[in-house]
């Protein structure tokens, strides 16, 4: 299925011109999953990858969305080929990494979150540590190009079939004064359930990390209670089908109570989950019923150029199907930063001094 076939996924939205201004806070988005169609069309000339469906940057924005839009995240994942074969140097990776910075910027966002799996960019002869290193120095260039309005920090991702999860959590400890904020479990979600990669979190536990997993967007409350129970994450990408465990009537089962009670986070991505099939449009996604219910709920874009998103349409989506108003979405972006792997000062800071006063003025 393609988006242009399917009505419940509008290419994009209209958004507000208040949206845009909205100080915005983003948990879960992906590095390789965000680039701009013009930089992956520059640099793959410069690394001679030949592969691209076509050299036109706004096709190739086009191309992605569709491609991701199958209803399988299987298939969605299938898409990051393109963008992972221009991220092998650390030219590039500083390049990418310190326009995403500058992008989130100009949609409104003052803290991110961006994830990436260091083990998909050793194919130039990069070390992971290196990897980690361009990352870094790309989004401090991008702090300082946006003059500090965004705050940036890394989740370093291990993939669920790979066996290199141990190594990334050590990564993530070695670089945890640099600004890599945690650690995450991603890619397929059926046939590689979180406990495979259990060393990596109590690894993480002993060295009091922060991490998050993927669970509950291809598998269901079985996935989330692995993740949650089992592997004890802070925080669920994801989530959605938590719903699995709440009854028609709204009646919590153990596991959603859990979740619930203990205010562990969703980052809740909408548009990503139309185009892999865990929602089926947004105004039957379970972010509205899951908010009501009293669940932590932070809005997020997942992959802003596979998805063909940003947080500006993803708020407006919302809006045009549940009726938010700002105080919504100052909510949203208050729990993001309740829930972010940051130090409770700066976070604190971030509330008090850019949030609130700028859903105020809003
Ligand atoms: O939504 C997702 N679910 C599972 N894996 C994902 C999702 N979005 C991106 N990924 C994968 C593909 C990327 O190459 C990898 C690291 O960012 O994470
Ligand atoms: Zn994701």
């Amino acid at each position: 299925m393609h988006l242009s076939d399917n009505p419940a996924t509008p290419a994009a939205a209209t958004v507000s011109e208040w949206i845009r201004r909205a100080p915005k806070a983003v948990l879960h988005d992906h590095l390789d999953g965000g680039l701009r169609p013009a930089t992956i069309v520059e640099l793959a000339r410069e690394c001679g990858y030949t592969a691209l469906p076509t050299e036109d940057p706004a096709e190739l924005a086009v191309w992605f969305r569709d491609a991701a839009d199958s209803g399988s995240l299987e298939r969605y994942l299938e898409t990051f080929a393109h963008t992972c074969a221009v991220m092998q140097t650390r030219e590039a990776l500083v390049r990418i990494a310190a326009e995403c910075a500058e992008d989130l910027a100009a949609d409104g966002v003052v803290y991110a979150e961006i994830r990436y799996a260091p083990e998909q960019h050793l194919e130039g002869g990069l070390t992971l540590d290196e990897v980690v290193v361009a990352v870094n120095d790309g989004f401090r260039e991008g702090e300082r190009r946006t003059g500090g309005r965004i705050t940036v920090r890394t989740l370093l991702t291990g993939m669920r079939h790979t066996d290199r999860s141990l190594e990334i959590a050590e990564l993530t400890v070695a670089h945890r004064d640099n600004g890599v904020a945690g650690f995450d479990i991603a890619g397929g979600e059926i046939g590689n359930p979180p406990a495979r990669h259990l060393a990596a979190f109590q690894h993480l536990k002993r060295e009091n990390c922060h991490y998050t997993i993927h669970a509950g967007e291809a598998v269901g409350a079985e996935s989330i209670h692995e993740a949650v129970q089992v592997c004890g994450t802070e925080r669920i990408g994801h989530g959605v089908r938590i719903t699995d465990d709440i009854a028609e009537d709204g009646t919590l089962g153990r596991l959603a109570s859990y979740v619930r009670d203990n205010r562990i986070a969703l980052e809740v991505c909408p548009t990503s989950n139309l185009q892999t099939g865990a929602a089926k449009d947004y105004a039957s996604h379970p972010i509205d019923e899951l908010r009501r219910l009293g669940f932590r709920i932070t809005l997020n874009t997942d992959n802003r150029l596979v998805s063909g998103t940003t947080m500006s349409e993803e708020f407006q989506h919302m809006v045009d199907a549940f009726g938010y108003g700002p105080e919504v979405f100052e909510e949203f972006t208050v729990a993001a930063l309740e829930a972010a792997f940051l130090p409770l000062p700066e976070r604190q800071r971030l509330v008090d001094e850019v949030v609130r006063p700028g859903y105020a003025a809003l």
